[in-house]
């Protein structure tokens, strides 16, 4: 991110946001409601148009990428699939659009544990189904890069420990993963370094290690950090 910014009218949503996301670690995007996590995640994959500044991924913008899905995975918040599309067909929709393998889509669903309701509707599914299935298909392209916005959202235990197993998984293949998140619990447990923003602009990046040091646990350092 060089400068980033993005206004709404006189929202500043997000900030003249520089920072780089490191491959080999996970890294937590964190910051209050409205601080611009959201806006930010959107601007890089091309879905936001920046009023200033530029994110590029691997030196190129979202929209100059060969193979997007091959590069970069992404969960945004809300619902992906159309509710009326079964989780199957949603995937093999993208993944033929990608140039990739129908085989490929059977063995994402098995990943995030939905391969016995791959031919059920996405308009049925749970909000921890829903995430799943987003996170199917941003594993599809098995991209080096992963972006991901509030994962855990509605997952239940165990699919909160796969999800951090499989994301410092990635991490040590020298992946680059970005997660956002509110939940500070979670993050100290899956994630090396933070990008920590609020009201659009940079308040750290360091390792969690280092933003913690000498407070009581990460929320303690976060709330200091953000001034709450
Ligand atoms: N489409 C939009 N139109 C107008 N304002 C917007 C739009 N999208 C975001 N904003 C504003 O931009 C600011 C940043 O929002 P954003 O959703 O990026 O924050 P966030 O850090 O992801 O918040 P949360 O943690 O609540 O999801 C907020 O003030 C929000 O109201």
């Amino acid at each position: 991110m060089e400068e980033l910014t993005k206004r709404y009218g006189s929202t500043v949503a997000v900030d003249g946001l520089s920072f780089a996301v490191r491959p080999g670690c996970v890294t937590g995007f964190l910051g209050p409601n409205g601080a611009g996590k959201s806006t930010t995640l959107r601007m890089i994959l091309g879905l936001d148009r920046p009023s200033g500044g530029r994110a590029l991924i691997d030196g190129r913008a979202y929209a100059g990428l060969d193979r997007p899905l091959h590069t970069v995975g992404a969960l945004l918040e809300g619902r992906c699939a159309h509710p009326g599309r079964r989780a199957r067909d949603h995937l093999l929709y993208l993944a033929r659009s990608n140039s990739i393998r129908d085989a490929r889509v059977g063995e994402v669903l098995e990943l995030v544990g939905l391969g016995a309701a791959a031919h059920r509707r996405a308009g049925g599914f749970s909000l921890g189904m829903g995430q799943r299935l987003g996170l199917a298909a941003a594993l599809l392209g098995d991209p080096p890069i992963l972006l991901l916005d509030e994962p855990v959202n509605g997952l239940d235990p165990e699919g909160v420990h796969w999800l951090r197993t499989l994301l410092r998984g990635y991490a040590a293949q020298g992946r680059t993963v970005l997660v956002s998140s509110h939940l500070m619990a979670e993050t100290a447990l899956t994630a090396d370094r933070l990008i920590v923003i609020a009201g659009g602009r940079l308040i750290a990046d360091v390792t969690v290690d280092e933003f913690v040091a000498g407070a009581p646990s990460l929320e303690a350092a976060f709330l200091k950090a953000v001034g709450r």
